[in-house]
């Protein structure tokens, strides 16, 4: 069956402090959200695409709009209503890096036997440590430790399960994946540059802003 892309754009980015709602913030030149779906849109193996709006914005062109909700997980669960396909990759409109080689990535990684998810995500490169008011409790081991991106990929199945549980559950839950494996279910990580960022403050703008103007995504 043909994979299904969701991508959450119902936040309204108040960390980056915008006039709008930070997936219509304009990044090197055009509204943000339209970086992921150009990956997306170039990437053969997306049937459809839905994407989760705020109020008063309507769906881009070729794609489904729906309206997000009050957290990122029920705006990924309104979005999969509207879907059909299987898998179905989850996309943040907030990391513009998305490309079509890191989309084929995670669809191969979620097609191998016994996988429900395959995450995009990068090794941890500082050192972290646990504190508790103030104090640091203990350092973690880095070598197992990942910074985990979108886009997120699952079987249909898997993530119905994960997002058929209680609006509070999923409110609480900061990316999907963890929903998964909360039930269970096996999620692979997917090796992904940590330039694969996800804009929230300004600064995370203007870095993006720069690489996206150097790269070779900005030709027409
Ligand atoms: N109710 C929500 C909240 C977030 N998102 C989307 O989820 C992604 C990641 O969320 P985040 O970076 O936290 O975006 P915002 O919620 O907009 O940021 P802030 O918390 O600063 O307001 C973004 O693409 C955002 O548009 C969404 O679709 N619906
Ligand atoms: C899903 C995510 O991008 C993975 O890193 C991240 O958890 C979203 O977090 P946010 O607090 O909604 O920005």
């Amino acid at each position: 069956m043909t994979a299904s892309a969701l991508i959450v754009a119902a936040g309204r980015g108040e960390r980056l402090g915008s006039d709008r709602p930070k997936a219509f913030a304009v990044l090197a030149g055009r509204p943000m959200l339209e970086w992921a779906l150009d990956a997306l849109r170039d990437s053969p193996q997306i049937g459809e695409i839905v994407v989760a709006l705020p109020e008063g914005y309507d769906a881009p062109d070729g794609c489904i709009g729906v309206r997000g909700g009050a957290e990122r997980s029920h705006s990924v669960r309104a979005a999969l209503a509207a879907s059909t396909g299987d898998p179905i990759l989850v996309q943040d409109a907030a990391r513009p890096m998305l490309t079509p080689e890191i989309v084929a990535s995670c669809l191969a990684a979620v097609a191998q036997d016994g996988v429900d998810a395959a995450i995009a995500a990068a090794p941890v490169t500082d050192t972290i440590k646990e504190a508790a008011g103030g104090d640091v409790v203990r350092t973690l081991d880095r070598s197992v430790l990942w910074a985990v991106q979108t886009p997120q990929v699952f079987r249909r199945a898997a993530l119905e399960a994960a997002l058929s549980q209680p609006d509070e559950v999923l409110a609480a839950a900061t990316d999907d994946a963890s929903l998964v494996e909360a039930a269970g279910g096996t999620v692979r990580v997917v090796p992904t540059p940590a330039s694969n960022l996800k804009v929230t403050t300004p600064h995370d703008l203007e870095i993006a802003e720069l690489l996206l103007r150097s790269s070779t995504r900005n030709t027409p």
